[in-house]
């Protein structure tokens, strides 16, 4: 695994996160601050929506005014500078096109230079909606084609391109699929594939498939998991790494973070990045 520590007094590499807050602390820009700082990448963060949400399920949320979150993209771009930038939960259509216009405005993916991960949240794992139905349009239309590499599980591929993976044989349809829609690379998660050994994930772009092998970790407590995937790969990117091996160092993240989750309240624990704060540097 590789260090990604900034030396003393170096200004670490810049992530933002366009994300809803969780607030039982397992997903969302929670899971994404907490993944980018064990990263040695300093996180930002434009607010979405903030969800009513603990280890059972999301009770509702309240969204931001679209208009403040295109402020916050443009606030930490024109001062701080970003370096790689994330989505996650973005609710409505109104806000996906103003985090498109913004992130148009300050060269966040498309043919600029700053890489862009979305990851295109649907849903909690309970079930509950995180984004109204009739966006999905403007997540295909206005955001997809932005994007440097979008990031769906099996539920989002079935919402978004009407496939439905079944087997490990499916993934490569569904990544075909998708990538139709515009982004330069996609990564279809397997997390979801019900009664597969393993969680092998694949990774597409247009025209070569690069499979991404891991153990299936037996463990109820995966809440978290794609954000923290996709804060991973974020933050390898922020630090300059090329598109694979920044989703080689993701996968392997999540993986480690899948075997130290933990249990909390009475539902669904979170995946853990927390093994990478290593005791001695303190
Ligand atoms: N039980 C598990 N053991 C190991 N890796 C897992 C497990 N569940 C999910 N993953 C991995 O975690 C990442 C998130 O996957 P997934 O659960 O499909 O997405 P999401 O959290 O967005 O629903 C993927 O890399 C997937 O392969
Ligand atoms: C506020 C918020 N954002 C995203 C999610 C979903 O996160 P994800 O990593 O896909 O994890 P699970 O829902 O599968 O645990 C969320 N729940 N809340």
């Amino acid at each position: 695994m590789a260090s990604l520590v900034p030396a003393p007094g170096v200004t670490p590499p810049r992530a933002l996160t366009i994300a809803g807050s969780d607030s039982g602390g397992g997903a969302g820009l929670q899971a994404d601050l907490r993944t980018f700082a064990c990263c040695g990448v300093h996180g930002m963060t434009a607010v979405t929506a903030v969800t009513v949400q603990n280890s059972v399920g999301v009770s509702g949320f309240t969204e931001m005014p679209a208009d403040v979150v295109a402020a916050q993209i443009r606030a930490v771009a024109t001062d701080i500078g970003v370096d790689a930038a994330k989505t996650g939960m973005l609710a409505s259509t109104e806000i996906i096109s103003a985090v498109a216009d913004a992130c148009d405005a300050v060269g966040i993916g498309g043919s600029d230079a700053t890489p862009f991960v979305v990851d295109p949240v649907a849903a909690s794992m309970h079930g509950d909606p995180l984004l109204h139905s009739d966006a999905l349009d403007a997540l295909r239309g206005l955001l997809f084609p932005r994007a440097t590499l979008v990031t769906p599980n099996l539920d989002e591929v079935r919402l978004l391109v009407g496939v439905d993976v079944t087997e490990p044989s499916g993934l490569r349809k569904a990544a075909r699929a998708v990538h139709e829609l515009g982004p330069r690379w996609v990564l279809i998660k397997a997390g979801h594939l019900a009664g597969a050994p393993d969680c092998v994930d694949v990774l597409y772009d247009g025209s070569e498939f690069v499979e991404l092998p891991g153990p299936r970790v037996d463990t109820a407590h995966t809440h978290g998991g794609g954000d923290t995937l996709a804060s991973a790969i974020t933050s390898a990117l922020a630090h300059g790494m090329d598109l694979v091996d920044a989703v080689r160092f993701g996968k392997r993240f999540v993986l480690r973070a899948v075997r130290e989750s933990y249990p909390l309240g009475a539902g669904v624990g979170p995946v853990s990045p927390l093994w990478r704060i290593s005791p001695e540097r303190v």
